[in-house]
């Protein structure tokens, strides 16, 4: 029997690209996506909630999650940690439902290696200038982490090949649209799937 598990979704790409701003505008859109919140070492920006933007954890917290082996994909990024709790993910995708991640790169390509299957989306900036303006206008960090970020933007950027499908966010709505084409196809590609797959098993029987 072919199992019913839910599509794991991950959505990546460099700092500032609007991975978050898209996420929730998709969200508005898709509700039977589940979003798997992240733990971070981070501390809460204005506005951020435990529980809602993140689990925010002491740093020694998330070194016992990671010894326990209870993180799915985990990463060190720019001074702190990040990491998908493994729990939830399992759980929600053994019962069905599709689960998606907005997480950066080198996370994404842990998830890769551990969930083959999953849908890796890389969300790519219209330009590399457009991208530091966004970080930048977003007033969030400090000069130094944004130069680390721009930094590390470019590493992941040489990535992008590693993933099924490079979406660009010119605009929030366009990108939206283009993220639920990706999630429709994938289940349609999936169904059929399913659906050749019970008629060989009926083929087999008769
Ligand atoms: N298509 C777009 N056009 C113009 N501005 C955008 C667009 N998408 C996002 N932004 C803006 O870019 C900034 C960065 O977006 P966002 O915080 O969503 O990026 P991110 O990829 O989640 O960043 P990080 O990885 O650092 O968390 C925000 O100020 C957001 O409003
Ligand atoms: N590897 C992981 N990366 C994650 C996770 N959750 C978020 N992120 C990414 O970290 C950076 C920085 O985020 P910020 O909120 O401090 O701006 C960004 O690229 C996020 O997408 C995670 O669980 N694992």
């Amino acid at each position: 029997m072919i199992d019913k598990k839910g599509i794991l979704f991950v959505l990546s790409g460099p700092s500032g690209v609007g991975k978050g701003t898209v996420r929730k505008a998709l969200f508005e859109k898709e509700t039977d996506l589940q979003y798997s919140i992240s733990i971070t070492t981070r501390k809460p920006r204005n506005g951020e909630t435990h529980g809602v933007d993140y689990f925010f954890h002491e740093k020694d917290e998330v070194e016992n999650m990671i010894e326990h082996g209870e993180l799915l994909e985990w990463a060190e990024y720019v001074g702190n940690y990040y990491g998908t709790p493994r729990r939830y993910v399992e759980q929600t995708l053994a019962e069905g439902k599709d689960v998606f991640l907005e997480i950066e790169v080198q996370g994404a390509l842990q998830v890769k290696e551990n969930f083959p299957e999953g849908v890796f989306i890389f969300l790519f900036p219209p330009s590399l200038d457009e991208l530091k303006n966004r970080i930048v206008n977003r007033g969030t960090e400090t000069e130094d982490l944004v130069r680390n970020r721009l930094l590390a933007a470019k590493e992941e950027i040489e990535m992008m090949e590693a993933y099924d499908y490079v979406v660009v966010n010119d605009e929030i709505d366009q990108a939206v649209k283009r993220i639920q084409a990706i999630v429709q196809s994938e289940h349609c590609k999936r169904e059929r799937i399913a659906e050749e797959y019970k008629k060989a098993l009926e083929s087999d029987e008769s």
